[in-house]
């Protein structure tokens, strides 16, 4: 057994050596299945030794072990228990683990087979039974994911409405503070829903606040259209900012669910494609519509289109299984399983339903106020919740105070400003970078990882703004009242540096802070998911309020200078919070999650970790292709 992971330093390795003369030991070792790698120790001082041989689907092997810990460091004892307990196939439940082991198997085959802990496990029975994904996921993705596209075409729109709005409004052209207020309406619309929306998902369910978030965008956009106030414009923006809110965070929770275990990671990111691809095309439109008389109106009433096409589709399909089991709708449940499993035997199915109710645990409580008030408290009194939510937060924080929205929002009136005459289609290219680099970001996410990209992209955010805050120096900008005066007036060498820049600065900040926080629900366990992610998505709108209601105004009071130096300064001390606190997490199962946050942020255990898990996933690619399309024995045995 090479390798191992000790937490304390220690190398399990080692103490195997000592105890290798033991015949059953030698056995273990030495099992054709146990092959190196495949062994993993986790420590926890005074608490539980987990000896994990992780879920292998590529191989006939399949076994798990957990035993308390008795000792304060790991020694022979507790190996000749872990072999002793492997060989005498004995059956135990332990925190929630349950180790079903098969007496009438052959010793040879040395199988202990467990169920799984929660729907996120690798064992997970639908999970394990591994096929090509079938086009029912694929269309539920799609269709989840328009509210990404809404999110993305709605926050985008309005940088080239601000534009070409001139006195369309009350008579008069707006005022900086105004073009403030219309763009924030949308980010506090959606910052109010999305602290209530995880509740009122697992209270209504998924489908139907997705379809209401459907009405919010069209009354939005309706009182938009019909515009000749600001106020009505603000009000219009503040309920399409409802439906954002919900969409927000309802859509990626949604894939999550219905997506399998190998892809989930990735079918999320595809929301956020749509996302930044809503916002290239909401600015590819707002160029088109620039010079249209209200073709500001007509950039509003296009929004009308995907929203439309997802509710109606959603009237033709089901919510997910896991809102079916959670309401005791277990029919419903199987036949949407059947679907997004076509090659699963029935068996399979009703296994698999057994399973979500298994895993249905949710916070006790006699009411749904006393529940959510219980919710709220395991999520900031057990330490490895309160650190997901650490860190959940912080990363949308960073998201947002680092800057890149306002550039989204107000980018139109920067290129305006430093003297390129048709901004918008800078605008399209500073997006379109977005676009692509959260299509990159979607190739690196789960083979990089997401920790390594997150800190290769913030250090280039951080020099990418430091260059802008220079460039904006020496063309000397200064913003005053409704007015903005070049020193060096027109367009200039350090005009296009601030463009270059800008684009540089998009492609890092899609690669890694604009994509990963989105993963936040792999944070959180099941039962506190809902709020976790609520509040994790509130940080990202009272983030997005703060800085798009605020920016032009900190361009005015200490010039586009200051303001870039002081989004760089942020960015840098993000770059520090990632290194600390943010654990690598690609590749791990959710129990591995919460156990690393246990005791601490273990940065190193969970690269050490992370780095297993992929060469595990490459050795079992390499050696065994073929189960990959097939349901494992073990499953189907169970
Ligand atoms: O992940 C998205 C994406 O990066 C968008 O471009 C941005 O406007 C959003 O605020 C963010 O949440």
């Amino acid at each position: 057994m090479s390798d191992p992971y000790n937490h304390e330093g220690k190398r399990l390795e080692e103490t195997y050596q000592n105890e290798i003369d033991d015949d059953s030991i030698q056995e273990y070792s030495h099992h054709p299945h146990n092959t190196n790698n495949n062994n993993l120790a986790m420590f926890e001082e005074d608490e539980d030794v987990q000896i994990h041989e992780p879920s292998n689907h590529g191989s006939k092997f399949l076994s798990r072990l957990k035993f308390n810990r008795k000792h304060s460091s790991f020694d022979d004892d507790d190996v000749v228990e872990l072999i002793a307990e492997q060989h005498h196939r004995k059956s135990t439940i332990d925190n929630g683990f349950q180790y079903a082991t098969d007496p009438k198997k052959s010793l040879e085959s040395d199988r202990i087979m467990i169920k799984p802990i929660n729907d996120e496990d690798d064992t997970s029975i639908m999970i394990t039974f591994n096929q090509k994904i079938s086009p029912f996921i694929i269309i539920l993705t799609f269709v989840a994911s328009i509210s990404g596209f809404m999110f993305g075409y709605d926050t985008g729109y309005i940088s080239s409405a601000l534009l070409s709005i001139n006195k369309d409004l009350d008579n008069k052209i707006l005022t900086y503070g105004e073009k403030e207020y219309i763009t924030a309406a949308t980010s506090l619309g959606a910052l109010i829903t999305s602290i209530g929306a995880g509740t009122a998902a697992d209270v209504f369910g998924r489908k139907p606040c997705l379809m209401f978030s459907n009405v919010m965008f069209v009354v939005g956009a309706i009182l938009q259209i019909s515009s000749h106030t600001f106020w009505q414009m603000c009000a219009g923006r503040l309920i399409m900012g409802f439906g954002v809110g919900i969409g927000s965070l309802i859509s990626p929770l949604f894939i999550s669910e219905i997506a399998p275990k190998m892809i989930r990671g990735r079918l999320t990111v595809i929301n956020s494609l749509c996302l930044t691809g809503g916002q290239l095309i909401a600015y590819g439109c707002g160029a088109g519509f620039n010079y249209v008389n209200n073709g500001w109106r007509i950039l509003v009433g296009l929004s009308l289109i995907p929203t439309v096409i997802q509710f109606t589709c959603f009237l033709f399909l089901p919510d997910t299984p896991r809102y079916y089991v959670m309401k005791g709708n277990l029919d419903k449940a199987a036949a949407v399983l059947r679907r997004s499993y076509t090659d699963a035997p029935d068996e399979l199915i009703d296994q698999k339903v057994e399973e979500l109710m298994e895993l249905n645990s949710s916070i006790e409580g006699k009411n749904t106020p006393e529940k959510i008030w219980n919710t709220i408290k395991a999520l900031h009194t057990i330490p490895s919740n309160f650190r997901a939510l650490i860190i959940g937060c912080g990363l949308q924080a960073i998201q947002q105070f680092t800057g890149w929205n306002s550039l989204m929002y107000f980018s139109g009136t920067i290129f305006e400003t430093v003297g390129f005459s048709n901004s918008s289609a800078v605008s399209i290219i500073v997006s379109g970078t977005n676009f692509i680099f959260t299509l990159v970001a979607f190739f690196c996410i789960d083979k990089i990882g997401r920790r390594v990209i997150l800190l290769i992209g913030l250090p280039g955010m951080t020099v990418s703004l430091v260059m802008c805050s220079i460039a904006f120096h020496f063309i000397g900008i200064t913003f005053t009242g409704n007015d903005a005066t070049v020193a060096n007036g027109g367009f200039s060498s350090w005009g296009i540096v601030i463009i270059v820049f800008i684009i540089v600065f998009a492609a890092f900040y899609a690669l890694g802070i604009g994509t990963v926080p989105w993963q936040q629900s792999e944070l959180f366990p099941q039962n506190v998911r809902g709020m976790g992610t609520s509040y994790a998505t509130a940080t990202n709108w009272a983030g997005s309020l703060v800085i798009s209601s605020t920016f032009l105004t900190m361009l005015q009071n200490i010039t586009p200078t200051g303001t870039f130096a002081f989004f760089a300064g942020l960015c840098f001390v993000s770059t520090w919070f990632c290194y600390f606190c943010y654990p690598e997490l690609s590749g791990l199962e959710l129990e591995e999650v919460q156990s690393l946050l246990k005791d601490g942020f273990n940065i190193k255990a969970s690269k050490a970790l992370a780095k297993k898990r992929k060469q595990q996933a490459a050795q079992r690619e390499h050696t065994d292709p073929i189960l990959k399309y097939e349901p494992t024995q073990e499953v189907i045995e169970l």
